[in-house]
């Protein structure tokens, strides 16, 4: 019997990008990368704001390669900033509408995804869901104290890519993920450096509020007495602050943009701030997958640098240096997330699982 062929139509939101992709079961017929550069983004003064510039965006590309959105069956979007829950893909309903228009957990380009997701899907009478989305939480509990009571540490990253990429490494070396301790880290708008201990994210670096490495367009972690100084200084609203540690921090703060390709454009042209920057975030990311290494005890069977950046052969191989001592480092550029996003969306179409209804499975945050 041949299997029904499903068309999905997958929306990637990411902070310097909309990246959409066309299934027919796990086959992908059209994919495309809309870049989105520093001003175009910070004309918006919230990530709600950008609903209708993005979906716009995304409508266009399809009606410019003549694609028939009647002829879908579901439409799949990446999660966001929802409250912390168990990965797995889920039907977008009105509790989450709620929490990503409202960023439950902060803000985020994400939280786009599955609005945008319902919005189509909702005017086609089809389904809508999210996979994977940023807030998967499986920290350990000792990864949970910041230090401070009344601050806990959270969850926040490229769970998607960093989960499809794990898989696709543990093929390769003949493995299961369940099996392997890897370290995995996805560096494109923004960088988190993940902790896979057999199958869960045991520990990564919260990669929008300011921890780990500072990215394209982030802070990670910054001196916090000098942070507190800024707060309480008078010369900004808790907003503003907020604005400069995501989306006007990293290259975007030193440099004026979120785009490493420029970046590298200008040390080949002999920038030497620019040279500076570049070497001190490639050294950010070697000394966070360092601290990983602690976490998973020294036992780690491979190291992965996956997302934008990872294009970048001089900034992989600046961090390769500083770290090849720990395990093989596997490079795989760009990310899998239209696949992963159309391969969760196609496992409930298939009845090979059911959806999970948000919030049930929301994890518990510790109480001390
Ligand atoms: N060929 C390349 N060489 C170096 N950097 C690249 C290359 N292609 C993309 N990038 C950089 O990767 C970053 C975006 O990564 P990406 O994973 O697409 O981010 P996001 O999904 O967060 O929008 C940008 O800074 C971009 O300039
Ligand atoms: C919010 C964590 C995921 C993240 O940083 O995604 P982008 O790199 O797409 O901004």
């Amino acid at each position: 019997m041949i299997d029904k062929e499903f068309r999905l139509l997958v929306i990637n939101p990411g902070s310097t990008s909309t990246k959409i992709g066309v299934f027919d079961n796990e086959r992908a017929v059209f994919e495309k990368s809309l870049r989105h550069d520093t001003n175009e983004i910070n004309q918006f003064e919230t990530i709600i704001d950008q609903y209708e510039f993005r979906k716009k965006t995304i409508l266009e590309a399809l009606d410019e390669e003549a694609i028939n959105i009647s002829k879908l069956d579901a439409v799949v979007g990446r999660g966001g900033l929802l409250r912390p829950i168990e990965g797995g893909t889920y039907s977008v309903n009105d509790q989450m509408l709620e929490d990503l228009r409202n960023g439950y957990s902060g803000e985020h380009a994400s939280n786009l995804g599955g609005i945008i997701a319902f919005e189509i899907a909702e005017q086609l009478n089809i389904p809508s869901f999210i996979v994977d989305p940023v807030v998967v939480d499986e920290l350990q509990d000792v990864a949970r104290l910041s230090g401070v009571p009344q601050i806990e540490r959270r969850s926040i990253f490229h769970a998607l890519n960093q989960k499809a990429v794990a898989r696709r490494v543990a093929t390769q070396l003949n493995s299961k993920y369940e099996e392997l301790n890897l370290i995995v880290t996805h560096m494109g708008g923004g960088i988190t450096v993940g902790a896979h201990k057999k199958g869960k994210v045991i520990d990564v670096n919260n990669g929008l509020h300011g921890e780990g490495p500072f990215s394209p367009e982030r802070a990670g972690t910054v001196p916090v007495g000098d942070l507190v100084s800024m707060c309480f200084s008078g010369e900004y609203y808790a907003e503003e602050i907020m604005k400069k540690l995501v989306g006007q921090a990293g290259y975007v703060g030193y440099l004026g943009t979120n785009d490493a390709v420029k970046v590298e454009k200008r040390i080949s042209e002999g920038d030497e701030k620019a040279k500076l920057v570049f070497d001190a975030m490639a050294y950010q990311v070697a000394k966070e997958i360092g601290a990983a290494s602690a976490v998973l005890a020294g036992e780690v069977d491979a190291i992965v640098l996956t997302g934008g950046l990872a294009y970048g052969k001089d900034f992989v191989s600046q961090i390769t240096e500083n770290i090849k001592w720990i395990a093989d480092v596997i490079v795989h550029p760009g990310e899998n997330e239209l696949q992963a996003l159309a391969e969760g969306g196609l496992r409930v179409l298939r009845n090979e699982e059911d959806a999970k209804i948000y919030p049930v499975s929301s994890v518990e945050s510790i109480v001390l």
